[in-house]
């Protein structure tokens, strides 16, 4: 028997680790069953080349709990390993690679590296009082049986082993009792291995999908089963609208498939994360630095070898193949959209609702994107006809919605049930309105107006249809000046809550006798204000900021000048004050109840 001691300088450095890795014990599994899958894959090789003799035979790796002896076992059947490659690998290179993983990181923060250091096979002891390591390579030597208590000091000596391959077996200390217990050892196989390229076992039952779609050939699989891998994965989640089957080789390997959820509610949003995987052994679903942060709404898995196990957020971010990996992805998810677009329009509209978060999202975050975007993004129109690009909409709208800077106008409504007679005045007016009216479209508008210096976004409510382009001076009126200041003054009753400012206007006797709107910079104010921080509470507390136009042309206003009674006067400009404030929503409470009140007295004397 050989008895020996680690070549580690620090004394003990068994119950540091330990601190270290504190709420991350389950990795150790992780760690030795892709130490197993490792060796089984060499033999194949090997095997392959000639190189290992005679039938391969059965190669799953079975993972096996003794309640009584306290132990559990990881067993393959690969290459295994002679007494000398235990002493090099274990005693020297496993444990001089712990020892250099302590150097690099005493003394920091501990919450930076837990769970993003793989510690092969030493982790063990995170778990262990004792882990013995029962071995006999493909070659012809004897079998070892190695042996340490997580002291320095180890055993080594020769024994018997039918079977070729490893058995590493873990006497669960004290505290770890837990990874005696079937369901525990199920979740954490279910966590870190169920992609795994080797048959794993567990209880009698194989707990992995060796070839999980993202590592079969694109040209092998049908829709049906992409859509299979995605109920594999997210079981729970309806179907998801598309995907992107990633296959790099150069200069970096990275396999993958994203999906683009269904996403129906934002607070759904990051349920689910993409999961990356380095060789099918899970590493993280915290991929932040790989993948761009707008396609973090994504979901699906990354497979890169060159992300290595252990993997540490400041070596991410340092990394330049993570940066080129990032930049892949962008370029893929760009391009597969692009193609979608151009193949299949009709496809790419109708699910442009869920879609259209990520490519505005994308658009607003990311360069790169935007550039490849402008080509697909598409906004539709209000009544649900159709889609424009930004390209199509400014050919659509190049006559009538130019403004006197040149900029084209993008006029939009946020709520096209609510908005519907601005709607109506604009489209009669021949202008195009489309839909802004998801969660990130007032966001999208901010930025865009200052990434297409040549775009100016109107909201549909914003002003009379008249002066949505550009504000126009009024066409005669049929009132005279003296009339026009009566009906000012009779509009200029303030209700609650309320700003009014009244301008008379002669526009077309067609036209609504009073519009009611909200100038596009204070409103846009007063909606970021509802979500955010101090100017928010400045903007929020002010009054609703509404312009009245009055269209002196309009009949009514002959009627109601001739009308004498001033009282009854009164009650009619309110009144038509009201339905205007009632279209833009900004008539509640008690001004509600006395406008219908108002209303039926006005219909009775009439
Ligand atoms: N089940 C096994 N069968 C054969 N050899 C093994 C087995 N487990 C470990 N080894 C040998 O011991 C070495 C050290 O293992 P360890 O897990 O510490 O490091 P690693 O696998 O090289 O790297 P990582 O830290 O990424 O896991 C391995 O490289 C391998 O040569």
């Amino acid at each position: 028997m050989q008895k020996g001691s680690i070549r580690v300088q620090t004394e003990n450095i068994f119950p540091i680790i330990k601190k270290f890795l504190y709420s991350e014990h389950d990795i150790f599994l992780r760690e030795l069953i892709s130490n197993a899958v490792d060796a089984t894959q060499k033999l194949k090789t090997l095997s392959s080349i000639g190189e290992a003799k005679g039938e391969i035979g059965d190669l799953s790796v079975v993972i096996s709990l003794d309640a009584e002896a306290k132990t559990l076992t990881i067993s393959d059947k690969g290459v295994g390993m002679t007494g000398e490659e235990v002493d090099k690998y274990i005693n020297q290179v496993a444990f001089s690679g712990a020892e250099e993983f302590l150097n690099k990181y005493k003394g920091q923060n501990e919450n930076n590296i837990i769970g993003h250091f793989g510690l092969g096979f030493y982790s063990s002891f995170m778990v262990s009082d004792k882990v013995e390591i029962i071995t006999r390579s493909f070659r012809e030597s004897p079998a070892v049986r190695w042996e340490c208590d997580g002291s320095p000091e180890y055993q080594l000596e020769e024994t018997t082993k039918e079977q070729r391959g490893t058995d590493i077996v873990l006497h669960i200390n004290e505290e770890s009792q837990e990874f005696l217990e079937a369901d525990r050892i199920k979740a954490v196989l279910n966590r870190f291995c169920r992609f795994l390229p080797v048959p794993i076992f567990f209880e009698g039952e194989q707990v992995n999908n060796p070839t999980p779609a993202w590592t079969r050939k694109p040209s092998e699989l049908t829709p049906e089963d992409y859509q299979a891998f995605y109920k594999e994965l997210y079981p729970y989640n309806e179907a998801p609208l598309f995907w992107i089957h990633l296959n790099v080789d150069y200069p970096f390997n990275l396999t993958g498939i994203l999906y683009f959820p269904k996403i129906k509610q934002s607070y759904e949003i990051q349920k689910d994360k993409i999961q990356l995987y380095s060789n099918q052994v899970f590493v993280t679903d915290e991929v932040k630095d790989i993948v761009p942060e707008f396609l973090m709404l994504l979901q699906g898995v990354i497979d890169s070898p060159d992300i290595p196990l252990n993997v540490s957020r400041s070596y991410l971010q340092g990394d330049p193949n993570v940066k080129k990996i990032n930049n892949h992805i962008t370029k893929k998810v760009a391009d597969k959209l692009e193609e979608i677009f151009n193949k299949n329009r009709k496809e790419f509209e109708d699910k442009w609702e869920s879609l259209g978060l990520f490519v505005k999202y994308g658009m607003m975050t990311d360069d790169k994107f935007l550039e490849k975007a402008e080509k697909f993004h598409i906004m539709q129109d209000a009544a649900g006809t159709e889609f424009y690009t930004l390209e199509e909409y400014k050919n659509a709208t190049v006559a009538l919605q130019k403004n006197k800077d040149g900029k084209q106008v993008i006029i939009y409504a946020t709520d096209p049930v609510q908005q519907n007679t601005f709607i109506k005045a604009a489209t009669d007016k021949g202008y195009k309105v489309v839909k802004l009216e998801t969660i990130v479209d007032a966001a999208f508008i901010n930025q865009m107006e200052m990434k297409w210096s040549d775009v100016h976004f109107t909201r549909v409510d914003a002003d009379i249809a008249d002066n949505l382009v550009d504000r126009q001076d009024a066409s005669a009126s049929v009132l005279n000046a003296e009339q026009e200041e009566q009906l000012k003054k009779l509009f200029e009753q303030q209700p609650a809550g309320l700003h009014l400012t009244v301008e008379v206007k002669g526009l077309s006797p067609d036209a609504a006798p009073v519009v009611a709107t909200r100038p596009e910079f204070m409103r846009r104010m007063k909606d970021m204000a509802a979500v955010s921080g101090p100017m928010g509470s400045f903007y929020a507390g002010m009054p609703d900021e509404v312009m009245l136009t009055v269209n002196g042309n309009h009949s009514i206003y002959q009627q109601i000048l001739a009308a004498g009674d001033s009282g009854q006067q009164e009650k009619m400009t309110r009144n038509l004050a009201d339905l205007a404030l009632l279209s833009q929503g900004l008539l509640k409470g008690a001004a509600l109840t006395s406008f219908i009140e108002r209303s039926v007295e006005l219909m009775e004397k009439g």
